[in-house]
């Protein structure tokens, strides 16, 4: 049997609540590794798996700290022959981002799988355990090697670039809603019906095993209204690189510009992303190029801060940093 490791960070796929029927206000990351393991026997006819625990918590208060911890450990053990794969368990608040970061950063081909859970594991019909099972079959499948991390949950195969948590609480939450999933789990089978045409793993050029810190990158949300006072505080508070989760195709406050404009003087980095969850950010307007700003693209402002810290740790020119939002 291939030999898949499972990494767990904690979510509310090792989360406890006090009856069956509470799916909300639930503690998330209070059960062990090896709990979520014994409570699928049936992975044992697939894989031979065992268990690290990386960290025990919400995935609301994921750190970089964990992000370089996880990734070092993931290019460990997946330069170890034996191991055919990695499945790492999250919570889902911050997995897209997780999934992301690991996949600018494990250099290797083997599957990744990143799984989660929407109901606690105490719940009535808790999705953990079978989420769990197929993200195991799904890492110990050949099919899945190349691809990049992937997101197995709610029957679904989905690409760690292009996905977002789409539904607060709904157990189909995950989607790619505009480029697609990579595919679906039906009747015991993967299916993959495509991939993605970006750099990732064993392509990305991005290197942590050296580092134990990231830039401050920090997102400032636009709105109306909106001035330059959290960009000013961003700045002084050190940050490297801001994403403007902007309006439209990333419009930003003309209240907002000057202090965008002194940033960029600074040599602080601003990308323009957008609030809305579908369509690229565009060139736009040639002011805001001449402002200093660049744009994501087609990554949403979560992901593009992943991008910048790591951009960040290579180089500060915008022209070259403007290439990485193309490639990844
Ligand atoms: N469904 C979940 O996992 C949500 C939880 N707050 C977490 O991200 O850890």
């Amino acid at each position: 049997l291939p030999q898949v490791k499972i990494l767990a960070t904690g979510g509310t796929i090792a989360g406890t609540a006090s009856s069956s029927t509470q799916m909300t206000g639930y503690k998330a990351g209070n059960l062990g590794v090896q709990v979520l393991i014994n409570a699928v026997p049936q992975i044992k006819q697939y894989a031979e798996v065992s268990g690290e625990q990386v960290s025990n918590i919400g995935s609301e208060n994921m750190t970089d700290k964990i992000w370089l911890k996880l990734a070092k450990r993931c290019n460990e053990l997946l330069a170890d022959p034996n191991v055919s794969g990695i499945v790492i368990t999250h919570g889902t608040d911050t997995l897209e981002e997780t999934a992301y970061f690991l996949n600018l950063t494990v250099h290797s081909d083997k599957p990744i799988v990143i799984v989660g859970a929407m109901r606690p594991a105490t719940a009535i019909s808790a999705d953990g355990p079978i989420n769990l099972l197929n993200a195991v079959k799904l890492a110990a499948d050949p099919q899945s090697k190349g691809r990049g991390v992937l997101i197995a949950m709610n029957d679904m195969i989905n690409g760690a670039r292009d996905t977002t948590k789409t539904d607060t609480t709904n157990v189909a939450t995950f989607m790619s809603p505009e480029l697609g999933a990579f595919g679906f789990i039906a009747s015991g089978h993967n299916y993959f019906v495509r991939q993605t045409t970006k750099r990732h793993t064993s392509g990305s050029e991005f290197d942590v095993s050296k580092l134990d810190s990231l830039p401050r990158v920090d997102i400032v949300y636009s709105h109306s209204n909106a001035d330059r006072v959290p960009i000013d505080a961003f700045v002084k508070a050190g940050a490297k690189g801001i994403i403007m989760a902007g309006t439209g195709d990333g419009s930003v406050h003309e209240w907002e510009e000057p202090g965008i404009v002194d940033a960029t003087k600074k040599g602080v980095i601003v990308i323009r992303s957008s609030r809305v969850p579908n369509g690229p950010v565009t060139e736009s307007l040639q002011r805001y190029a001449d402002e200093g700003m660049l744009q994501s693209g087609t990554l949403n402002p979560q992901k593009s801060r992943v991008l910048l810290q790591l951009a960040l740790t290579k180089t500060n020119d915008p022209k070259k940093i403007q290439e990485y939002f193309e490639e990844y």
